[in-house]
């Protein structure tokens, strides 16, 4: 079954005419990676989904839901949570902080979820250990740790991350992994945006690949993983 369908979508940003016809299929408890050249229209699938752009034609249907002209604090509250490449940070909070006023049911620290907590702390140790801390005071992998435990701080339907990876040094990235994997685990469905064709292969179930505002491959990462030609053709990777 598929928790999020895009059909025929198309996005103009400005006089720009950016996604041509996207069909996307996320399925429900999977974890679908979205690849693509830079520029190919990653990103502003991701947020014509969260309502930040609307489609000017085609449809977007979570759950069988037309959510295609809905505002984003709307599409946030059917629980799909999305951390944006910036992360959304903010540097002069504290960790604590932040987590706190991304758990929209909670009004103070003590009435946070704490067995949820504890499951992030150990997801994303850095997190615990820098609770106190300016959140701007962070290394980028802490920051988008936070970012990511921020998406979590209550349970989602639907987890939607532009480039997790990014600029992170190769043990961090690890860290990502597992606590991707575990996330996976717990049952939430998973939209990744990534160019590190290595982190994508080792998370994902299913790969959708863009070029030119459209989706022009879409499968299991089995079969895409095993086929270097296709990797080759479809992003240029020199293998
Ligand atoms: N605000 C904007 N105004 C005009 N054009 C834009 C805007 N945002 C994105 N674009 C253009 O839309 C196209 C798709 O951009 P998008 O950011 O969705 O690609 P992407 O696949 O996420 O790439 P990247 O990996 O570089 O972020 C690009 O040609 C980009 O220049």
């Amino acid at each position: 079954m598929n928790l999020l369908e895009l059909s025929g979508v198309h996005t103009h940003i400005g006089a720009y005419h950016i996604l041509h016809g996207v069909d996307l299929a996320i399925p429900k408890g999977q974890l679908t990676m979205l690849l693509g050249r830079n520029g190919a229209g990653k990103t502003t699938t991701l947020r014509t989904i969260m309502g930040l752009w609307h489609a000017s034609q085609g449809s977007v249907r979570f759950g069988g839901k037309d959510i295609t002209a809905m505002q984003t604090p709307q599409i946030a509250a059917l629980n799909i949570a999305y951390v944006p490449e910036n992360m959304g940070i903010f540097s002069d909070l504290t960790v604590k902080e932040n987590m706190l006023l991304a758990a929209r049911s909670a009004k103070n620290a003590a009435q946070m979820d704490d067995t949820r907590l504890k499951w992030i702390f150990k997801l994303f140790p850095a997190v615990e250990k820098f609770w106190n801390h300016p959140a701007g005071k962070l290394s980028g992998g802490q920051k988008q740790m936070l970012a990511v435990s921020r998406a979590i701080v209550e349970p989602r339907e639907l987890l939607i991350v532009d480039e997790p990876s990014k600029g992170l040094a190769p043990a961090i990235i690890n860290n990502m992994i597992d606590a991707f994997g575990e996330l996976k685990r717990s049952g939430v469905t998973i939209l990744l945006v990534e160019q590190n064709i290595n982190f994508a292969q080792r998370l994902g179930d299913t790969v959708a690949v863009m070029d030119n505002g459209r989706v022009v491959h879409s499968g299991s990462m089995a079969t895409f993983s095993a086929d270097a030609e296709l990797q080759q053709s479809l992003l240029g990777l020199a293998l």
